[in-house]
C-alpha cells in the first residue's frame, strides 16, 4: 500500500513508546528490567506497514534535509565542507537526530556504516555550541566511550574537524589507557568540553584522580557508547559500573549499535532511561536488514589448501575492484598471505594485533588515504565474536572448527566500527567464527551511499558458519533465498591455470620465512614507532620508510610470476577483468564519466555485458545503480 501524498510522515515518537524508570532517591538510575522486546516488535510492524508499499519514492519526497532536523546552521555548512550531501541524512540520523536535540535517552540499533557517528555527533556538538560558557566546568561535558583505540582515533578526529570547520570554541580530546598519568591530566586540563576514550581508561583517571567524581558528576551532560554491542564483551562492566554510578538525573545517554545482543540489553538496563529504541525498518518484508543492500555477497567454495589459488586468481586476474580488505582469523596467515603475493608482485600491509597502537593508527591512516590497495586484517577478535554471539543474538552459534585461539590487545578492534574509507571488496581469506562476526567484517564496505562486494572463501569445515551467516540474513520463509550467490567471475580454468605457480610458490613461504617476516615486520614499526607518532600528528608526510606495504620477502618477486602469460587466460576471465576495470572507471568520482558509461550500457550499442552469462550479467547490472 502507497503511503498517499497528504498523508503526513509519521512522527518518530508515533514509532516508539517512552518508557519512565524510576531513580533511586538521590537522583540515579535504578536497574529495572524494561519490556522492550514487546515495543520493538510494535515499532517494526508500523514501520513494516508503511514500507508495504514497495516503493519508496513518495517517502523520500517527504524526507528531511540536515537542515530541517533543526541543526545549527555552522554544522550544515560543515558538513557540505566534507563534502557530505546536506539534503541527504541516512535513515538512522533522520530519527535520531531531532530525538538527541530534544534531549531524549536513545539507543539506536541500525547497520553497519549506516552513519551512527554523525546521528550522536552533530545532535551532541549542536547541544554544546548552545550551552559553551554558560556554567564553570571541572570536568568535561560530554563522554564518549568507545571499545578501542582505533575508534577512539577515528571518533577524535570526526568531531575534532567539525569543530574546526564550524570555527567554534569547543575542545574534544582523546584519552587511551596506555597514555601516561602526566599527559592524561594535561590533556584534562582546562578542562576540554568533549572527552573520547574507552570505559577502562575513564575508570583508571577516577580511580588516580585524574578525573574527580565530584567534577564529573556536577559537569557531565551527555554520555554516549558507541559500538555498545562491543563494550561488555571487551570486559568494560565494571570500568562502565564505575562511572554509572556518578551519573547526574540530567545527563543524557545514547547508546549506538550495529547488531543487538544481551550485553546491549545489559548496558540499556543499567545506563539509560526512557530510552527511544530506534530499530531500522525491515525492507520488502525482508528480515532485518544486517547488511546494507549496497553490498553484493559471494562465497567460493575451495579447500583449505586451494584458497591460495583462489585468491591469486581473484587478485592477479583482477576480478575484483580495489581497495580490498582481506581478513584472516591468524596473524601468522596474514603473514603468509602477504609473503605469498608478494612473490607475484602485489603488494599488501598486515594489520593486527601485535603492532604498536601508534602503527595500528598509521596503516589505517594510510589505506583511508589510498596509499595502498590491499590491506590484510588479522581479526582476532574472533574470540569476542564468538562470545557475544553465543551470548547475545538469536542466533544458534556454532563454532567453526578452524579458528585459533589468541592473545588479545584487550582494546584493539580491526573490524568493529572502523571507517574504511573507499573499500570496494572484503575477503574472508578465513571465515569469521560466528554470523556475528561475518557482519561486522563485511559492513566494511558499502558504507553510507557507497557500494560494494563480498567474497568468502569457504572450506568444508566452514560450510556450518556460511549456513549460520545465511540462515541469518536469508528470508526465514525462503532459507535457500540468494543473499549470499556464488562468484560468479572465478572459473575453474582460470583457476587451474595459475594452479602450478600458486603451489611451487606457496612452497617457499616456510613457516621459518612467516616467523621472520612477522618479526621483521614488529621490529620495523617499533623502531619506526617515534617517527608514525610524528607522522600522526601529521608533522611529517609518510616517507618510504613509514610505508606499512614494504616487501618483506628476502628476495625480489621473480619477474616471470609478476605478470600472468596471456595465454594461460581464457576468454571469459578476459572479458571478466575487462568489464570490472570498466567499472572501476565509470565509478570514479567523475560524475560525466559515469552518466557516459550508463548511457553505452542502456543504448545496448557495444553492450559488454551481452557476451556474459545471466549470473555475470547479474554482477555486472548490481553496479548499475551507482554509476
Ligand atoms: N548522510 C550521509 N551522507 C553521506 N555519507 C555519510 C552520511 N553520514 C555518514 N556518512 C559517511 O558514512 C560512513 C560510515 O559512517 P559511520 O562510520 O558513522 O557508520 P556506522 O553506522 O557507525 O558504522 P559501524 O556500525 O560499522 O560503526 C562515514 O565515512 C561517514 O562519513
Amino acid at each position: 500500500m502507497r503511503k498517499p501524498k497528504d498523508k503526513p510522515a509519521k512522527q518518530a515518537n508515533q514509532l516508539i513508546e517512552i518508557k519512565e524508570e524510576p531513580m533511586d532517591e538521590e537522583g540515579r538510575r535504578t536497574v529495572q528490567p524494561p519490556q522492550e522486546a514487546e515495543h520493538e516488535n510494535e515499532v517494526k510492524d508500523e514501520l513494516e506497514e508503511e514500507n508495504d508499499d514497495g516503493g519508496s519514492s513518495e517517502v523520500e519526497d517527504e524526507e528531511k534535509s540536515f537542515d530541517e532536523l533543526g541543526l545549527d546552521p555552522r554544522l550544515i555548512r560543515a558538513l557540505s565542507k566534507k563534502d557530505i550531501s546536506v539534503s541527504k541524512p541516512t535513515p538512522i540520523q533522520r530519527v535520531a537526530i531531532p530525538l538527541i536535540l530534544e534531549g531524549k535517552d536513545v539507543v539506536a540499533r541500525a547497520k553497519t556504516g549506516s552513519g551512527k557517528t554523525l546521528a550522536y555527533l552533530l545532535p551532541l556538538l549542536h547541544k554544546l555550541f548552545a550551552d559553551s560558557g554558560l556554567k564553570q566546568k571541572n570536568a568535561p561535558s560530554a563522554f564518549i566511550l568507545v571499545p578501542s583505540g582505533e575508534l577512539c582515533q577515528q571518533v577524535y578526529k570526526e568531531i575534532s574537524s567539525l569543530i574546526d570547520l564550524c570555527k567554534v570554541h569547543l575542545k574534544a580530546v582523546q584519552l587511551r589507557s596506555n597514555m601516561p598519568i602526566s599527559d592524561m591530566c594535561a590533556a584534562l586540563s582546562g578542562p576540554p568540553d568533549i572527552l573520547i576514550s574507552t570505559p577502562a581508561c575513564v575508570a583508571k583517571c577516577l580511580s588516580t584522580g585524574v578525573l574527580q567524581s565530584t567534577s564529573v558528576a556536577d559537569s557531565l551532560e551527555i554520555l554516549v557508547l558507541d559500538e555498545a554491542d562491543l563494550l561488555l564483551s571487551f570486559g568494560f562492566e565494571e570500568d562502565l559500573k564505575a562511572l554509572t554510578a556518578l551519573l547526574p538525573r540530567r545527563c543524557q545517554c545514547l547508546l549506538m549499535s550495529a547488531t543487538s545482543s544481551d550485553d546491549v540489553d545489559k548496558l540499556k538496563k543499567l545506563i539509560l532511561h526512557n530510552p527511544y529504541i530506534l530499530t531500522l525498518p525491515e525492507v520488502d518484508g525482508v528480515k532485518d536488514e544486517v547488511i546494507p543492500k549496497n553490498v553484493q555477497q559471494f562465497w567460493i567454495s575451495t579447500s583449505d589448501q586451494d584458497k591460495l589459488v583462489h585468491i591469486l586468481a581473484l587478485l592477479k586476474l583482477e576480478l575484483i575492484q580495489k581497495k580490498v580488505i582481506i581478513f584472516t582469523n591468524s596473524i601468522d596467515m596474514s603473514f603468509r598471505l602477504k609473503l605469498f603475493l608478494e612473490k607475484f608482485g602485489i603488494k599488501s600491509a598486515v594489520l593486527n594485533s601485535e603492532l604498536p597502537q601508534n602503527s595500528r593508527l598509521h596503516i589505517l591512516e594510510e589505506f583511508n588515504a589510498g596509499l595502498f590497495d590491499y590491506l590484510i586484517a588479522g581479526d582476532e577478535s574472533e574470540v569476542k565474536d564468538e562470545q557475544l554471539a553465543n551470548k547475545g543474538s538469536n542466533v544458534n552459534t556454532k563454532r567453526s572448527k578452524k579458528y585459533p585461539k589468541q592473545k588479545l590487545d584487550s582494546e584493539f578492534g580491526v573490524v568493529r566500527g572502523i571507517d574504511f574509507k573507499n573499500v570496494f571488496t572484503v575477503i574472508n581469506y578465513d571465515m569469521p567464527g560466528s554470523a556475528v562476526g561475518y557482519v561486522h567484517r563485511i559492513g566494511r564496505t558499502g558504507r553510507a551511499y557507497n557500494t560494494g562486494v563480498s567474497v568468502s572463501l569457504v572450506s568444508p569445515d566452514e560450510m556450518d558458519i556460511l549456513e549460520e551467516v545465511k540462515s541469518l540474513l536469508g528470508n526465514e520463509e525462503d532459507q535457500n533465498s540468494d543473499v549470499i550467490s556464488p562468484f560468479p567471475l572465478l572459473t575453474k580454468s582460470a583457476v587451474e591455470s595459475l594452479r602450478y605457480r600458486a603451489e611451487d610458490t606457496a612452497k617457499s613461504v616456510t613457516r621459518v620465512a612467516v616467523r621472520e617476516a612477522r618479526a621483521q615486520d614488529l621490529r620495523n614499526e617499533i623502531l619506526n614507532s617515534e617517527k608514525i607518532s610524528e607522522a600522526l600528528m601529521s608533522v611529517i608526510s609518510s616517507t618510504d620508510l613509514l610505508k606499512h606495504d614494504r616487501i618483506l620477502s628476502q628476495k625480489p618477486p621473480a619477474p616471470h610470476l609478476r605478470k600472468v602469460p596471456d595465454y594461460l587466460i581464457d576468454a571469459t576471465t578476459k572479458e571478466a577483468s575487462k568489464m570490472v576495470k570498466l567499472a572501476r572507471a565509470a565509478m570514479g568520482n567523475n560524475p560525466s564519466r559515469r552518466q557516459g558509461f550508463k548511457r553505452k550500457l542502456k543504448k545496448g550499442g557495444g553492450d559488454p555485458l551481452k557476451s556474459f552469462s545471466a549470473e555475470v550479467r547479474l554482477f555486472f547490472f548490481f553496479l548499475l545503480p551507482v554509476i
